[in-house]
């Protein structure tokens, strides 16, 4: 009984899906005729007649995004909606479903406006999204003129180095960190970040001469926006190397160390801001990527956090400079006061640069 009833159930979803499908071609064989017409009439009179197609049209893959996002969720499809006239709005078609619970009626929404926009300019989305989202290091499209200018000024990539942007975990890490962190890790491409680029510092008052520091390459780095992630070789804290000038605290409680010494990505290059006569204008802040993997990401400070009070963003060719904390700095040179010869918003001290400024040196001393 159960299985003829069933058998029924599943005939009359067939005889709906093709009367559906049916219903779908003639709706654009219609808008097609309808298209040709308007293209007629604007060659007779030469006047611009009110497109009448394009809301047809539009309505119609309205429906079509919303079958689409029904049938992939395995949800019935109610046959209003096969008698739905072609001029429907989004809303009236919404009213027709089954009671969706508000967080799919949401995704269905964005689904289906995501999809209508994608075809008004199919580049337009693309290109928000490569610019916006974490999902950078998964596109692999072609350069901009712009880009291929810039890509000129990036310096080269040092040969001790490994380039990822992805996490290297120590063995050492207990696997119930390792799993907190990040349940599924997502591959990512082994690409430049194309919001930042590095170079050699050639200006000889700069406190880091001679060595590499990170630079903006968007035209304007708003307040608040991300750039890339600090990515290198993740131990617990305890186990860090301590000679590596490239350690930053990571882990919701800062147990764990990234060192990007050997291992990394070019967020490595980002300088300290002291000296420099500029105030940091990228901080780090933890963030969950998409796949829910903690993230160590760079992002342009917030116009509040900033101590310049004109402060609004980076420009393009700005350096990008961070605090380190004080504590990188005392365990290298000892007393701050006297490794300060610059505070920010003041000018080149008269004579330059002082002498024993390379922390290098003050180190050995
Ligand atoms: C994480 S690395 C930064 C990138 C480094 N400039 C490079 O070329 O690889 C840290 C090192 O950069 C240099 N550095 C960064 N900020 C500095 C500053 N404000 N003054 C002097 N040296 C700085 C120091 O040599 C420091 O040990």
């Amino acid at each position: 009984m159960k299985s003829q009833f069933k058998k029924q159930q599943k005939q009359k979803e067939k005889q709906n899906r093709k009367s559906r499908k049916r219903k779908l071609s003639q709706q654009s064989d219609n808008s097609q005729s309808k298209q040709q017409n308007v293209e007629v009439s604007k060659k007779i009179d030469n006047r611009v007649v009110e497109n009448t197609t394009t809301n047809d049209a539009a309505s119609t893959s309205v429906i079509n995004h919303v079958i689409q996002w029904l049938e992939k969720r395995k949800k019935p499809i109610p046959d209003r909606i096969d008698q739905a006239p072609s001029s429907i709005e989004l809303e009236q078609i919404m009213r027709l479903l089954p009671p969706l619970k508000e967080r799919e009626r949401r995704a269905l929404l964005r689904f289906v406006e995501k999809a209508m926009k994608q075809k008004e300019d199919p580049g337009k989305e693309k290109k928000i999204e490569f610019q916006d989202s974490d999902g950078e290091y998964d596109i692999d499209s072609k350069h901009s003129h712009d880009e291929e200018k810039l890509n000129s000024k990036r310096g080269t990539w040092p040969a001790n180095v490994e380039f990822s942007n992805s996490y290297r975990w120590d063995a050492s890490v207990p696997s119930e960190i390792k799993t907190k962190y990040s349940k599924t890790v997502r591959k990512r491409a082994a690409t430049f970040s194309r919001k930042v680029y590095f170079k050699k510092i050639t200006d000889e008052n700069h406190p880091a001469f001679g060595e590499f520091g990170l630079y903006c390459s968007l035209k304007h780095a708003k307040p608040g926006q991300w750039l890339l992630d600090y990515v290198g070789h993740v131990t617990m804290g305890e186990d860090q190397n301590k000679k590596s000038d490239y350690v930053s605290d990571f882990g919701e409680n800062s147990e764990l160390a990234c060192d990007a010494d050997t291992y990394g990505n070019e967020a490595r290059f980002l300088n300290d801001f002291r000296n420099t006569g500029r105030h940091p204008n990228v901080e780090f802040n933890l963030r969950r990527d998409k796949n829910g993997e903690l993230r160590q990401g760079v992002y342009v400070k917030q116009k509040k956090d900033s101590k310049d009070a004109e402060f609004d963003g980076i420009k393009q060719h700005e350096e990008l400079l961070v605090s380190y904390g004080k504590s990188y700095w005392r365990s290298r040179v000892g007393n701050l006061t006297d490794f300060v010869w610059r505070l920010p918003g003041h000018p080149m001290p008269e004579g330059g640069k002082p002498p024993m400024n390379d922390i290098h040196e003050r180190a050995q001393s």
